[in-house]
């Protein structure tokens, strides 16, 4: 039914549904991003984030359901108007190109960036010093870590205006993880607007303003990361988390 208040949020999901052929994954999904919010969605393994990110970017379409952007009905535009729009994907597997070096990684994000001035490649890159003086290093030579960083100084470059980054801190090293959410604090106290699926909650909740909870493809949580902190059993019964 679309949300109730006359404001229009940047990215509007009202009671999606989508899936693979047959398989429907996520059940009518409802969730909204304003402008300058990170917002979080969690959930377990196989709950449908990844399904969601990709219905949001039109690899998928819902088959019921509307996406808005910007108040525009975006749900069933592919995926490169998606990117036109300034939606910008890091994708969970980063995509790194292993034979370019990190600066040439990082510059095929200017082509095709019309909607927007994106990040100079030199200030995205360094954003991260874990890069600094590598720029000339080819993308197989990089940790898992380094791989992460590039990959979201790509998304930088692209000019996004809303960031969706998918488990960036996957598979990191504890002290990785730190250095990662260092850098998504950074850009969420630049203004710009982020949405973050997450497996580690702890990171999510250090960063976001909101949170949704998804399981079997149905949102069972939403509210502030305060809420969120404070509601126990929603902790346990869909995140195994208990204190
Ligand atoms: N290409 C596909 N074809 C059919 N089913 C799929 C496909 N990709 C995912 N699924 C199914 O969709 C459900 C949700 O998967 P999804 O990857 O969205 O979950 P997730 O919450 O991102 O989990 P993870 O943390 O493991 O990435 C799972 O049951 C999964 O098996």
């Amino acid at each position: 039914m679309g949300s109730s208040n006359s404001h229009t949020h940047l990215l509007e999901l009202d009671d999606v549904r989508s899936g693979y052929g047959e398989t429907e994954v996520l059940n009518g999904i409802s969730m909204t991003v304003d402008e300058g919010e990170v917002v979080a969605l969690i959930g377990r393994n196989g709950a449908g984030k990844t399904t969601t990110l990709r219905t949001i970017m039109g690899h998928l379409v819902p088959t019921t359901g509307t996406i808005n952007y910007r108040g525009s009905d975006i749900s069933q535009r592919d995926v490169a108007k998606t990117a036109q729009q300034g939606i910008t994907l890091v994708p969970e597997d980063r995509q790194i190109f292993p034979g370019l070096s990190i600066r040439e990684n990082a510059k095929i994000s200017e082509v095709g960036t019309t909607h927007n001035e994106g990040w100079d490649v030199d200030d995205a890159l360094s954003l991260f010093a874990n890069l600094e003086g590598k720029e000339n290093r080819p993308g197989s030579a990089l940790s898992g870590g380094e791989q992460q960083m590039l990959a979201i100084a790509r998304a930088l470059v692209s000019g996004p205006e809303l960031l969706v980054l998918d488990e960036p801190t996957e598979g990191l090293a504890p002290k990785i993880v730190d250095e990662v959410a260092g850098i998504i604090a950074d850009l969420k106290s630049r203004g710009l607007t982020i949405l973050l699926v997450e497996q580690n909650v702890e990171t999510a909740i250090e960063l976001a303003d909101r949170v949704y909870v998804l399981d079997r493809g149905e949102i069972v949580f939403e509210g502030t990361t305060e809420e969120f902190t404070a509601d126990e059993n929603i902790k346990e019964s869909y995140l195994g988390i208990s204190e």
